[in-house]
């Protein structure tokens, strides 16, 4: 723990000051109370005094999801995990997942928890888990559920059957796309549809915190609009699937029975389904929360912004910014000198944005070393989860 500080600036004068000194800082910049003014940097919005943001995140045992997104590199992961390791911290048994197709969960923990399924990870109190779905994989898996026999697919089989029409009708709706070149954001839903999968099996109901590491912000609108596109095309294809099956339980009655198997259709009605859990799962307000991370410079802050505006559109619920990386404000550094003068516009920027204004801000430094580890980490979520 006392390895790790603030920022060492390039001239490395940072360094000289003691680690004292810096967690007194650390531990200031990271409040949510209002900061002495000689420091210019204040809390946007604080919650009522007393109340502490964690405390109303980890208080109950019943299950609840965090969502943390943001722009590309901006500190999402290592946000995301220094969550996750407070929450076992504090007796939650919590799950950790990646859905960002960049998965960074290993790098974050120094631990290898790639492979699809859930890892323990060696060192919190409670126990946390971690999981990288490859969303690759699951829509690989998805794809080929929808294949016959050697990858006869629904329109070669409904055209066997005899139903070239309706294959035609098929054609229209383009499954085979659908599937082989999937609409943006298709990759995440079946992500997040995994986990949800994993969920309600009686084995992992043990889990009261359910931690996501999402991809940047674009992969996140897409996910978002994707049910109802989803909704739509699934919706025509669910119409075939009925006139099919009438067609093939009069086949079935002529050539006797066959072994059931589950075909395209059935694959999308149950993608469906899990599509709307997961549009569910963003926009309930008693068990999900999405959390902004951002960093202090006005192009992270504008798209952070259009996120927040994008969210609110969708009715997810945000309470939370984090603002990650903030230099500290000591310093006889020029160069770190002229970078906080950039980053204090950037968090007055947030100050005056109608869309960030209203949020809790979070404020959290640099620190002079790579956030690796559960040591590490914890130290990182005790200066930001507070
Ligand atoms: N407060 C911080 N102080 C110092 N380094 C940090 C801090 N937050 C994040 N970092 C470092 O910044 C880098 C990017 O962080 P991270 O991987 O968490 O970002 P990300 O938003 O998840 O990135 P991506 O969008 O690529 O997944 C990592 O090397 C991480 O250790």
């Amino acid at each position: 723990m006392a390895t790790v500080g603030l920022l060492s600036c390039p001239l490395n004068t940072l360094k000289t000051q003691s680690i004292a000194r810096s967690f007194s800082i650390l531990s200031l910049s990271a409040t949510r109370q209002p900061l002495p003014k000689s420091l210019l940097v204040r809390s946007v919005a604080t919650p009522a005094e007393g109340v502490s943001v964690f405390d109303d995140m980890a208080s109950g045992t019943e299950r609840k999801y965090y969502m943390l997104g943001g722009k590309g590199g901006v500190g999402k992961t290592s946000c995301a995990a220094s969550l996750a390791v407070k929450f076992a911290n504090n007796g939650h048994p919590t799950l950790v997942v990646s859905t960002d197709p960049a998965h960074s969960l290993s790098d974050s923990f120094a631990q290898d928890l790639t492979g699809g399924t859930l890892v323990p990870v060696e060192g919190p109190d409670a126990p946390l888990f971690a999981l990288e779905i490859n969303p690759e994989k699951a829509r690989e898996e998805f794809r080929s559920a929808t294949k016959k026999n050697g990858g006869t697919g629904v329109k070669d089989f409904m055209d066997g059957m005899g139903l070239g029409m309706l294959a035609e009708q098929l054609g229209e709706l383009k499954l085979g796309e659908l599937l082989d070149t999937p609409p943006p954001g298709l990759d995440e839903a079946i992500a997040i549809s995994k986990v949800i999968q994993f969920l309600e099996s009686q084995e992992y109901s043990m889990f009261t915190r359910i931690v996501f590491d999402t991809a940047p912000t674009g992969h996140t609108l897409r996910l978002l609009s994707l049910p109802d596109f989803l909704d739509a095309s699934i919706g025509k294809i669910l119409k075939l699937k009925q006139k099919i099956a009438s067609a093939t339980s009069a086949i079935k009655s002529v050539f006797g029975q066959e072994e059931d198997r589950p075909d395209a259709a059935d694959k999308l009605e149950r993608l469906r389904e899990r599509m709307i859990k997961v549009r569910e799962l963003f926009r309930d307000t008693d068990s999900t929360e999405f959390v902004i991370v951002t960093i202090p410079t006005v192009m992270a802050v504008s798209e952070s912004s259009r996120l927040h505006a994008s969210l609110k559109k969708e009715n997810v619920p945000v309470k939370s910014l984090i603002v990650n990386q903030i230099l500290p404000p000591i310093s006889d550094c020029k160069f770190c000198a002229m970078k906080r003068k950039d980053q204090l516009r950037a968090l007055d920027m947030i100050r005056g944005d109608p869309e960030l204004s209203s949020l809790t801000l979070i404020q959290a430094p640099l620190v002079d070393v790579e956030i690796r580890g559960v040591p590490a980490l914890r130290f990182l979520g005790d200066i930001i989860w507070k």
